[in-house]
């Protein structure tokens, strides 16, 4: 089994040979040290700084263009700049033996610490990726030493990526994402988006190391803003953890799969940086989830293999435990047990490694007061805030329902209430309206006028009513039509309620008759206002219509008094006045009082 292993492992791994992925985390770091450098140099190293891009892959161009310059009578600034651009394409080309030598021959204790901060920094860099340890540790307490003296942002920043890089290294997740959120810090100070880039990526790279996914979620927007468009690295340690959040997601997130997918295709072997394993076992438990079990096994084997090369425990166990997922699921029960085997051997080596390393890192414990100061602070207050953020949320999350259900329920009875309401407005209208004359029609008249005279009793005021029914109005339907009728009516109450006071009020009683209710009015009021009413409704202009058209109306007028007390008895009085109008030829008014009525009207 085991030969059947290794034989599979031999063919299976694909033949890459150099990694675009520390090139593009060196293309950052060097952008950053080009920026810097331009504080130290003159208006003619420009063509120096023009070194940085050139075409990477034209190995030999770029050499000739290096020495073209070496031979040239350079500065210390310079020199130190040529270094710096050499250290760059020798990342790119993932010779980080040839860029440990190249640094390590220049004396960096005599440069300026913003210099040094650089140097030491791709040291620290260089053997984290050779998995030195010990060296890389070295390099950055010497960083953490100088750290107190840089005050430039950018190098600032830099100084943190180092150490994060060994924290990192270290499997210190914690302290790494202690130092991003250090990095971010310094981006908002300088206002850099470039620092908050980079920082921000950081802190989600370990925010999902650490499982931390709500965070993720949370950074996911400022991350990509300050990022502006998403560039190779930003990828692999932002989009690759969102992708992986979210699980379910990942057939439906084509673009960040596919281009994750076009990186590894063209990606070439390199010495062995961790980006890679992750984005190959990232892919692979893709094509786990997409049933590709073949291309998922072909990576799985090739992540193992490729850290059991370099002996990093923690990714050859991520290996063989997708090794061991392939085998349960292709129903290989024999291939299954042996991973499950290894796995355990390799678990108990990584134990045994991490128990190493935290007693190395203890020897070199890195040594800034200040720095260490500060982390613990920031993880006093980290843990503080994650607590605050969850009680915060969990509130939130309580108020959020209460709101909303509280708004919810407003807004439904308020809904409801309003429906009540216009149906109740709008029965009232229709019952309380008389919809073709504007009157208020009979029972809301009578109700109401019987409400107004009890008020008006118990006042001891005067109360009377006015009716009054159209003259003839039958023979205007049948020459005119009802229409001209409809109008006639219509136009009468417009009339009428222009001639009544404030407080009378005015109803329909049926087909042509209506009734005016005079609250606190006396007799001789009433009958003023019936003449007044008469005369406007004789005065209605119908040339319009026809010549022909007269309107009339015959009125009844009659007040409380002793005998007459109620509405009832009011009405009946008014109705046998109004009758008597009629039959004195109409268009007249007459009263309960008879032959005073006239003496009445005159005297008022
Ligand atoms: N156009 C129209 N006509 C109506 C309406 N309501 C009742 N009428 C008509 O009014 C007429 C009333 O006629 P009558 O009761 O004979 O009274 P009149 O013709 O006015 O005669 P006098 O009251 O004796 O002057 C009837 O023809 C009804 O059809 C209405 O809303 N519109």
């Amino acid at each position: 089994m085991r030969r059947l292993l290794s034989k599979g492992l031999r063919q299976e791994s694909p033949t890459l040979t150099r990694i675009k992925l520390v090139k593009m985390k060196v293309r950052f770091v060097t952008t950053i040290l080009i920026v810097f450098l331009s504080h130290f140099s003159s208006a003619n190293d420009l063509s120096l700084d023009s070194l940085y891009s050139l075409d990477y892959r034209d190995k030999s161009k770029v050499k000739r263009e290096l020495e073209l310059f070496e031979k040239r009578k350079l500065s210390l600034s310079e020199k130190q700049k040529l270094i710096f651009a050499k250290s760059y394409y020798l990342s790119l080309w993932g010779d980080f033996k040839g860029r440990i030598k190249l640094l390590n021959s220049y004396e960096w204790d005599k440069a300026e610490d913003n210099i040094k901060v650089g140097a030491y920094y791709q040291l620290t860099e260089s053997y984290v990726n050779l998995g030195n340890l010990e060296k890389a540790l070295y390099y950055t307490s010497k960083v953490t030493e100088i750290l107190p003296n840089i005050n430039e942002p950018k190098l600032k920043s830099l100084a943190y990526h180092s150490i994060a890089d060994v924290y990192e290294s270290l499997y210190m997740f914690e302290e790494s994402y202690l130092l991003s959120e250090m990095i971010i810090q310094e981006g908002y100070e300088s206002r850099s988006s470039e620092i908050l880039c980079y920082g921000t990526s950081r802190a989600i790279k370990n925010l999902f190391r650490l499982k931390r996914f709500p965070e993720i979620i949370k950074n996911k927007s400022a991350a990509i803003r300050y990022c502006g468009e998403i560039n190779d690295r930003f990828i692999i340690e932002l989009i690759t953890p969102l992708i992986q959040i979210s699980n379910n997601k990942l057939n439906s997130d084509f673009d960040g799969i596919a281009r994750l997918i076009s990186m590894y295709d063209n990606l070439e072997v390199s010495s062995s940086p961790r980006e890679f394993f992750e984005l190959e076992l990232f892919l692979a438990e893709y094509y786990l989830q997409t049933d590709n079990i073949e291309r998922a096994y072909n990576l799985y084997q090739s992540a193992y293999s490729r850290s059991s090369d370099k002996g990093d425990y923690q990714f050859m166990i991520d290996g063989l435990d997708g090794l061991f997922k392939v085998s349960l699921i292709t129903g290989d029960s024999e291939a299954a047990l042996y991973y499950a085997k290894i796995l355990i051997d390799n678990q108990k080596e990584f134990e045994r490694e991490l128990v190493e390393k935290s007693r190395l890192f203890n020897s070199h414990k890195i040594r800034a007061k200040e720095l260490e100061h500060q982390i613990s602070k920031l993880s006093l207050s980290n843990e503080n805030l994650i607590l605050e953020r969850e009680v915060l949320n969990s509130q939130k999350k309580v108020f959020r329902v209460a709101v909303f259900s509280a708004f919810a329920g407003i807004l439904i009875l308020t809904l409801v209430i309003y429906l009540l309401v216009r149906q109740k407005i709008r029965m009232k209208k229709s019952l309380d309206t008389d919809f073709l004359t504007g009157a208020i029609s009979r029972s809301s008249v009578l109700s109401l006028a019987r409400k107004k005279l009890k008020a008006c009793k118990e006042n001891g005021e005067n109360f009377s009513i006015v009716t009054f029914d159209l003259d003839n109005f039958k023979s205007i339907n049948d020459r005119f039509g009802h229409s001209v009728g409809d109008w006639v009516l219509l136009t009468v109450i417009k009339t009428i309620k222009l001639n009544i006071r404030e407080n009378d009020f005015v109803g329909r009683l049926g087909g042509e008759e209506f009734i005016i209710c005079l609250p606190n009015s006396e007799l001789s009021q009433a009958l003023v206002l019936a003449e007044r009413c008469r005369e406007a409704l004789e005065k209605i202009n119908t040339k319009d219509i026809s010549s022909m058209l007269v309107i009339t109306a015959s009125f009844g007028v009659s007040e409380i008094n002793g005998e007459v007390d109620s509405l009832n008895k009011l009405l009946v009085e008014s109705d046998r006045c109004l009758y008597a109008a009629k039959s004195k030829g109409r268009n007249c008014i007459s009263s309960n009082y008879g032959e005073l009525e006239k003496a009445r009207i005159t005297a008022v």
